[in-house]
């Protein structure tokens, strides 16, 4: 008897999860479509993120992945479609309760993301000072722990403008984890950075994945990061989910697109286009 391979939007919903007896998705997208004038970017985006594990969602450039993300934070509405973040359908709550969803969320963007004006201790402390009623000596000793962790103790004092773009992107991790959030979105945090500081970035994402657990969603374009962090892969190409599986699956799929772009190759589907 044959058995027929589940689809990739099979594979990424709850139910199929559950039946495999897998951890839940803390995130899930179903039929997500959004346009921007005449330019359909997410055209049916179908895909959940597993609790306690790392998904990468892997995609060329132009091809909606920081749209995806904006998405699960709430930032942008979908035309159609519905996006669930822990089991709440996020455009059917008040604003109110979506704002307190969102503190649940962490993200570090591209560049950080951090206010020129305040030095790195101020930046990370940004959150708790908004967001909770901790004292300043509750906050001090928060801000220290993450940014011992992140390797940038000795640069509190320093201002965004007077340490490397790495260190930056570090200082916006520890910013993206004061508020110990259970799902924690990269928004390219390879780019911008050579290679030997991309795998040490890598690493730190692993380690303190291992720390703290929860959901980690990795938007990148860069193959090598995503074989070093992804339990989960996930391939967006022209606004829908081609793949989805575990990672180390992904890397031998047989798909000629999926082939492609995780080997880097210039022949195949993939165009300039
Ligand atoms: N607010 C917006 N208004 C209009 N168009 C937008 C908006 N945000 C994104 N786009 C368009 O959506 C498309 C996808 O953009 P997005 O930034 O999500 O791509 P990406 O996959 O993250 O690319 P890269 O890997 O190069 O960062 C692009 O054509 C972009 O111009």
């Amino acid at each position: 008897m044959s058995t027929t391979r589940p689809s990739t939007a099979d594979r990424a919903t709850v139910e199929f999860a559950k039946n495999q007896g897998l951890p839940g998705y803390s995130v899930e997208l179903k039929n997500v479509y959004k346009a921007f004038g005449a330019s359909q970017v997410l055209n049916g985006v179908s895909v959940g993120f597993a609790e306690n594990a790392i998904t990468t969602v892997l995609g060329p450039s132009g091809t909606g992945k920081s749209v995806l993300l904006k998405h699960v934070m709430g930032l942008l509405e979908p035309d159609a479609g519905d996006i669930s973040v822990f089991g709440q359908d996020i455009w059917d709550l008040k604003q109110k309760d979506r704002y307190e969803l969102r503190k649940r969320c962490g993200v570090l963007f591209q560049d950080g993301a951090l206010f020129g004006s305040m030095n790195i201790y101020d930046n990370v402390a940004f959150p708790l000072r908004k967001h909770t009623d901790k004292t300043e000596d509750e906050i001090h000793d928060i801000v220290v722990a993450r940014l011992r962790e992140v390797g940038l103790e000795q640069a509190a004092s320093k201002a965004p403008g007077e340490i490397s773009g790495g260190m930056r992107k570090r200082a916006g991790f520890a910013r993206a984890l004061v508020l110990n959030p259970e799902l924690v979105m990269f928004d390219e945090p390879d780019s911008g950075l050579d290679p030997v500081r991309t795998s040490l970035l890598c690493d730190l994402i692993l380690e303190i994945h291992k720390h703290h657990g929860g959901s980690y969603v990795v938007i990148t374009h860069d193959i090598a990061s995503a074989r070093k962090v992804s339990d989960y892969v996930a391939v967006l190409w022209r606004g829908r989910i081609v793949y989805y599986g575990a990672a180390k699956e992904a890397f031998e799929c047989p798909d000629p697109f999926v082939q492609q772009f995780l080997s880097g190759s210039s022949s195949g589907p993939l165009g300039m286009d």
